[in-house]
């Protein structure tokens, strides 16, 4: 198939590019490279140094024999789009061009406008170019386990039953998201599905989890495919940085009590369940949705995973919540959706965070230990 994947610069886009390339599909990126512009915004790196995206294409091509073409250039740039999806012809699309991290959009108003505008209307001018150049190609869009929050009923694969007085319907499953971030994928979603019902296009929405782990096949194949593994307290997620903070001796930052819980998959089963979405295309018109995530943990279990796992001592700093989120809850998720397509979980075992740790330690000079710490307060603007 000749795949599309938007974002293919970023710390998942990049991996799943060299994934589906590695399986004979035709794979090309598109990117604005804003994920290295907050970088110098926020003044941090990544943890693992990488390489300009024409540099990582050359050493694909070097180490695989399979090029990626890239396009550089932005979602909101309708005519750019249109141009990208006349040119490179693909069957399915995989999107991940978007803001994705919760602190960012939480900063204040302009980073707040900044995020929903880039997601909203990248994404809508993206659905677009599809029905007005190939309605057929099927979208993979990247959704976020974080649109449901944390309701206390179970949570289905995007779609609900629901009977009320005495009559039924399936409705989208409702949300209750923690950011302003997790909201843009909220409203993503509605515009998705709109799109499958009024126009028939064919489209899966992969809610995922927090991801975990560097390196994947593809990227372990030469240093200079590596993809980027973010530590600083806004762009890098809680396992990573609990890893990275037991390496550095420095604690690791529970926020609260800890019982706040969350789904989770490690790097080599995104790239997988992206391939499986893209070989088996949702149906024209449908608006098909699965859980991306392989296990729950609260996030005290995460740390005493950590603190186990490491070979010296750690030490376990319960920091006042920055974020506005539910300390103890109920958590069960459905998903069975990517597993019934054939995806064989990895799940978290000592061996993996071992393999991580070691990364750190070879990269550990590079480290920043004040982005370490929160800094974005979800109660930010409010007048008290
Ligand atoms: O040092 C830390 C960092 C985080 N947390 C807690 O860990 C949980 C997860 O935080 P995170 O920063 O790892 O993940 P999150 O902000 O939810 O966002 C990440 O995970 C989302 C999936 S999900 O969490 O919404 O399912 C993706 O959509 C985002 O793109 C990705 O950045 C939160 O309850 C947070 O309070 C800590 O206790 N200590």
């Amino acid at each position: 198939m000749r795949v599309l994947v938007l974002g293919g610069d970023g710390y998942l886009g990049w991996p799943t590019a060299l994934h589906l390339s590695d399986r004979g599909h035709d794979t090309a990126v598109l990117d604005n490279l804003a994920r290295r512009g907050y970088d110098r915004e926020l003044g941090v790196q990544s943890l693992v140094p990488i390489e300009d995206l024409d540099t990582r294409v050359a050493a694909w091509e070097e180490v695989s024999g399979r090029t990626i073409p890239a396009y550089t250039g932005d979602l909101l740039d309708a005519d750019f789009v249109y141009r990208v999806l006349r040119e490179f012809a693909p069957d399915a699309i995989v999107h991940f061009a978007e803001q994705r991290a919760a602190p960012y959009s939480m900063i204040d108003r302009e980073h707040a406008v900044y995020t929903q505008h880039n997601n909203v209307v990248g994404t809508l001018n993206l659905m677009y170019a599809i029905a007005e150049t190939n309605p057929d190609i099927h979208l993979v869009k990247l959704g976020t386990m974080g649109e449901y929050g944390t309701p206390n009923i179970d949570i289905e694969e995007g779609w609900l039953e629901v009977e009320h007085n005495g009559r039924k319907d399936r409705m989208l499953y409702p949300k209750k998201p923690g950011s302003f971030y997790h909201l843009s994928k909220v409203h993503d979603s509605h515009n998705l599905e709109f799109g499958c019902r009024i126009w028939g296009m064919r489209v899966t929405d992969l809610n995922q989890g927090v991801v975990y782990g560097q390196q994947t096949d593809q990227t372990v194949r030469d240093a200079r495919l590596a993809t980027r593994f973010d530590y600083d307290a806004v762009f890098g997620t809680v396992l990573n940085r609990f890893v990275i903070q037991a390496v550095l001796g420095e604690p690791l930052t529970v926020y609260g009590a800890g019982g706040q819980t969350r789904g989770f998959l490690d790097i080599r089963d995104t790239v997988e369940c992206i391939r499986l979405a893209v070989e088996n295309p949702a149906d024209a018109g449908e608006f098909r949705v699965f859980n991306q995530m392989t296990e729950s943990y609260s996030v005290s279990q995460l740390a005493a995973l950590v603190a186990e796992s490491f070979a010296g001592p750690v030490q376990v700093e319960h920091l006042e919540n920055p974020r506005v989120e539910q300390a103890e809850h109920y958590y069960n998720v459905k998903h069975t959706g990517l597993v019934g397509l054939g995806l064989q979980p990895h799940l978290l075992s000592e061996t993996l965070i071992e393999s991580m740790f070691d990364i750190v330690s070879a990269n550990k000079d590079r480290v920043d230990p004040a982005a370490l710490l929160p800094t974005v307060r979800w109660q930010g603007p409010l007048k008290r």
